[in-house]
């Protein structure tokens, strides 16, 4: 498709989590009705787990099918009376053979789901004194790399942990994305050290802005998330950010940053590929 326009307005919904599943999604309709309202955004985003507490034994007992499930149907009547696009966060996805995946669902203004990605790295961590988490005791990976078109624009959709892997950012790079969005809920080990730095570090690898959604920060909660929503630049500089409470961030893009960068420093031209490849790589 043919770029519309190269400014597009983002909304992110930093939302508070509950254990009560239609409490949280009543939340997300909720703050997605105001802050369309408010600003019109062209496409909205939520953070990962929004309808569920993120812990690996709620996966199951929270899990819904796609797209006819209960937080499905909330969000495809939003995006087609609101006529937007909405990155719906992840909720827990009961699949084929019974395996759960910690998918994200995308809903173009018609009320279609456009596409689902279901996170392919697990997050499986041991940080003594500080966090071990394994999502791999009840979470299956999925396979598929997944890209969105909105209004010409191409964007990679990643979750979470999936960050930390900057071969998927290239590949989304090298298939012509201009910013990847990742729903995503980091913790207050990993949080204050690596949140900010990944998000600089994949936008400016590959000069695309960065968009991630957290839930907001709960102290009591079993799984403390981190907060700090954030929009990064092409220039890796950081356009906008939440702080660690409930919050609605709300910013134009304008994509004729990312040839900029591209144009002015154009490391995708001028890579050794002749010299990388060699026996050594992988090792
Ligand atoms: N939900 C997640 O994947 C958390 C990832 C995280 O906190 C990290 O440090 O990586």
């Amino acid at each position: 498709m043919s770029k519309v326009s190269n400014i597009m307005r983002l909304a992110l919904l930093q939302l508070k989590g509950s254990k009560d599943k239609t409490v949280n999604v009543q939340n997300a309709v909720s703050k997605i009705e105001a802050v369309v309202k408010e600003h019109q955004p062209r496409l909205i985003t939520l953070p990962e787990c929004f309808n569920a507490p993120y812990g690996t034994k709620y996966f199951r007992e929270y899990s819904e099918t796609i797209p006819d499930g209960y937080t499905s149907q909330q969000l495809s009547n939003l995006a087609k009376k609101h006529q937007v696009y909405i990155v719906g966060g992840t909720i827990p996805e009961l699949g084929e053979n019974d395996a759960i995946y910690n998918t994200c669902t995308v809903w173009a203004p018609s009320g279609d789901l456009i596409a689902k990605h279901r996170k392919m790295h697990l997050f499986d961590i041991d940080v003594k004194g500080g966090i071990r988490f394994k999502e791999s005791e009840t979470l299956s990976a999925g396979n598929d790399f997944t890209t969105i078109d909105v209004d010409g624009h191409k964007i990679g959709i990643g979750i979470c942990y999936d960050i930390r892997f900057e071969e998927m950012a290239r590949l989304y790079r090298n298939e012509g994305c201009e910013m990847i969005i990742y729903p995503a809920a980091f913790n207050m080990t990993t949080g204050p050290l690596h949140w900010e730095l990944l998000q600089r570090s994949r936008a400016n690898d590959n000069q695309l802005f960065v968009v991630t959604t957290s839930p907001a920060r709960d102290s009591s909660a079993e799984y403390v998330a981190y907060g700090h929503s954030m929009i990064v630049d092409p220039w890796a500089k950081i356009q906008k950010s939440a702080g660690d409470g409930e919050e609605t961030v709300v910013a134009d893009i304008d994509f004729s940053l990312v040839e900029q960068v591209r144009q002015q420093i154009p490391v995708f031209s001028q890579r050794r590929l002749d010299l990388y490849a060699t026996a050594r790589h992988g090792q």
